[in-house]
């Protein structure tokens, strides 16, 4: 039997275009749409990406209107809930969760990678006191690329896996300096002696020669519960398919840069208020409404389409339901009340938004649900961390995404560089 074809037509001209139907596809993408545009000359206007794929890739399904999310198909409430971040960076990284023996090896690599080269640590005095850490982090992560050169051309998989150790082993480290620098403070070094997690609550906590004491006013203790918390925060951080910084990544990697300049750039992307930023605009806002009586009056602003005041962390591209991601930080937070002391007015006035918005009929014509950044940050403040270094803890989740999704890019036999078109509308 013949292979199946789909015809197309372009109706400017009435011209018939035969293509062979991919295998196992139903629907209207059932032929490459790319075979189309190049012999029609046609292509899709499609601001913001809203439909159109820009690649294959294994590593994350979503299902937005179940609010579903697997990576490597494993459902993310069972990765949060029954594995570290460790294992879920394998996972991403290598396709399947580690045996004990990967992952005693992985944990070791990663904690003597997390150093930062010396003369890198200079960089962060040439930055403005008090800069934002998300300028510092991007910048420190572009100057790795001159010190591991090495990585512009890779080779084996070893080579690989190296690249990709590195950047996230160190991306704390790079995050802790950042911050330690917008407060004038002296830089905590890794310890060897501690987790991937935990090392990055030390740097930030720690005084000079390492020490950290129960002072409820200073540096305290690590407990084990919060190095957990924050572990699982990573886990729901790490990937979340073609999201903008994702898109950024693989764009920069679609001209053969640098993976370090890629990730530098999926940083930049990831600070705006719309995307990773918006974890620190939530707290603002909740700070900001102050008191659960002022709720409705909010509401009545988001909804006002002349009032440009939009509420943060609400809302997404791809989930028309609720972002399970969400609903794990909000178990979190339950779980987490008593013993990390959560500032419970602020989870009065989010939960009193949720509670609103989910009833309203504005919210649920468009959609509008609680996304990851909604609930994360009152988990994050109760951990010691200011609000300037919630973007971060996103972007020391996200590496992981980000690079295997670049080496995804890569290695993939259809990558291409990145250009779409546009409509010419001047003179
Ligand atoms: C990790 C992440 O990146 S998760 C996203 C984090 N970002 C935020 O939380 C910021 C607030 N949310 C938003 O700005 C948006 O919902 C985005 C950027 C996340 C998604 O944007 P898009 O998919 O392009 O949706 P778009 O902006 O077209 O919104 C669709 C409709 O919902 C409305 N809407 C979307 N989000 C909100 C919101 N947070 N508050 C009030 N109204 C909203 C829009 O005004 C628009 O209404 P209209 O159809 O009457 O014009
Ligand atoms: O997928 C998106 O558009 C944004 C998002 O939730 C993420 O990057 O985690």
């Amino acid at each position: 039997m013949g292979k199946k074809t789909m015809t197309l037509i372009d109706n400017r001209n009435g011209k018939h275009y035969e293509y062979p139907i991919l295998e196992g596809s139903r629907g209207p993408a059932a032929v490459d749409m790319r075979s189309f545009y190049r012999d029609s000359g046609m292509f899709s206007y499609d601001p913001g990406f809203t439909s159109t794929a820009s690649c294959r890739s294994e590593i994350t399904f979503i299902d937005g209107e179940k609010g579903e999310l697997r990576y490597r198909g494993i459902p993310i409430e069972e990765l949060a809930t029954g594995h570290s971040y460790l294992e879920v960076c394998h996972l991403l990284l290598e396709g399947k969760l580690p045996t004990e023996e990967e992952l005693t090896a992985l944990d070791l690599e990663l904690r003597h990678r997390a150093f930062l080269p010396e003369s890198l640590v200079k960089l962060f005095e040439t930055m403005p006191d008090n800069a934002h850490p998300m300028s510092t982090l991007s910048a420190g992560a572009t100057a790795l690329s001159a010190f591991y050169y090495e990585h512009l051309k890779l080779e084996s998989d070893e080579d690989y896996r190296e690249m990709a150790h590195r950047i996230i082993a160190k991306m704390p480290t790079l995050a802790a300096f950042a911050y330690r620098h917008s407060l004038g403070a002296t830089y905590i070094y890794p310890d060897i002696d501690r987790s991937f997690t935990e090392n990055f609550l030390y740097m930030l906590r720690a005084y000079p020669g390492g020490k950290l004491h129960r002072d409820p006013s200073g540096p305290r203790e690590i407990k084990p519960i919060e190095v957990q918390a924050l572990d699982t925060i990573f886990t729901l951080h790490a990937d979340h398919e073609q999201n903008a910084s994702t898109t950024v990544v693989r764009s920069v990697a679609s001209t053969g840069a640098h993976p370090y300049v890629a990730i530098a750039s999926g940083i930049a992307a990831l600070w705006g208020r719309a995307h990773g930023g918006a974890n620190e605009s939530v707290i603002e806002q909740l700070r900001m409404i102050g008191s659960v009586e002022n709720v409705d009056k909010f509401i009545a602003r988001a909804k006002d389409p002349k009032d440009p005041f939009r509420l943060m962390g609400f809302g997404h591209r791809v989930y028309k339901n609720f972002d399970p991601r969400a609903r794990i930080l909000k178990t979190l937070q339950d779980q987490l009340v008593e013993e990390l002391d959560l500032d419970t007015e602020l989870m009065r006035i989010a939960r009193r938004i949720e509670e609103i918005a989910l009833s309203d009929e504005y919210f649920i014509k468009r959609k509008l649900y609680p996304n990851i950044d909604f609930y994360s940050g009152i988990i994050l403040t109760a951990l010691g961390l200011p609000r300037s270094m919630f973007t971060p803890v996103f972007v020391i989740g996200r590496t992981v995404g980000w690079v295997a999704q670049w080496i995804e890019f890569r290695k993939s036999p259809e990558a291409k560089i990145a250009r779409p078109r546009q409509l010419y509308i001047g003179k």
